[in-house]
């Protein structure tokens, strides 16, 4: 270990200049390449999806399903920001969150009549239901808000770095699924997932060690969510 790090060791033994959210992604790095380079996304990545019916339904019908149950867990996050966070850009980063959610909604109407997918008779799949409900369980006032933030960044990012993969040079994506890609994979859509890692970082700065352990656990469901919800593609889901 070099000095200068030495020097920066805490009391605990922990070194405090790697922020809390760097740590996890190289002691768990595996598991989120499993999500952002899940065999699905690799298929839109090389162009050989088949963009049948059935995947139409689960990227519009089921992740609009998904995105209707996010809203809800976004305000929660909101309100505790606005009490919690002492930092006044934080309300301004989530609430831009939630006005790209309300364009979101329309894209996905509007993408549901150019495939006529029916959006009101889509049924919720199981994996897509037990994600819906872990949000639900994160809004409630007993969660602390470094908790909510982590699994409000996870969700974000998670989904930003799985289609900015596919945009990245020498992939095929096919036509159809571009904007798609564009729409979560796009670069400001990346400076926003690097803005909510930062408020994570500060927000678990000044947490006790119980919530940052918590908001690790939290982490990880996220990331194995992220995983099922892919696994839904498989139709065995
Ligand atoms: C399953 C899932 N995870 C993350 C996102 C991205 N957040 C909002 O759109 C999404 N649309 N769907």
């Amino acid at each position: 270990m070099e000095k200068e790090e030495t020097a920066k060791m805490t009391v605990t033994g922990a070194t405090n200049n790697i922020p809390v959210t760097e740590t996890w992604m190289r002691k768990h790095r595996l598991l989120y390449d499993g999500a952002t380079r899940h065999p699905f996304i690799l298929s839109i990545r090389q162009g050989s999806v088949d963009f049948s019916s059935f995947k139409r339904w689960l990227v519009i019908g089921q992740d609009y399903i998904f995105v209707r149950s996010f809203v809800p867990f976004v305000a929660s996050v909101l309100m505790k920001s606005c009490k919690e966070s002492s930092v006044e850009s934080d309300m301004e980063v989530i609430l831009g969150g939630m006005a790209s959610l309300a364009d979101e909604i329309n894209w996905f109407k509007k993408e549901a009549s150019k495939y006529h997918v029916s959006l009101t008779s889509v049924v919720p799949q199981n994996a897509n239901v037990t994600y819906c409900r872990f949000l639900e369980s994160l809004t409630g006032q007993e969660i602390e808000y470094p908790v909510a933030i982590t699994a409000f960044w996870a969700i974000e990012s998670v989904y930003q770095q799985s289609f900015a993969h596919c945009l990245e040079e020498g992939g095929r994506v096919p036509q159809e699924l571009q904007e798609t890609c564009e729409r979560w994979g796009n670069e400001g859509f990346g400076a926003y997932c690097n803005s909510l890692r930062d408020i994570v970082d500060r927000s678990l700065q000044k947490a006790s060690a119980e919530v940052v352990s918590k908001a690790e656990v939290c982490f990880l469901s996220v990331v194995e969510h992220e995983v099922e919800f892919w696994n839904m593609s498989t139709g065995d889901a």
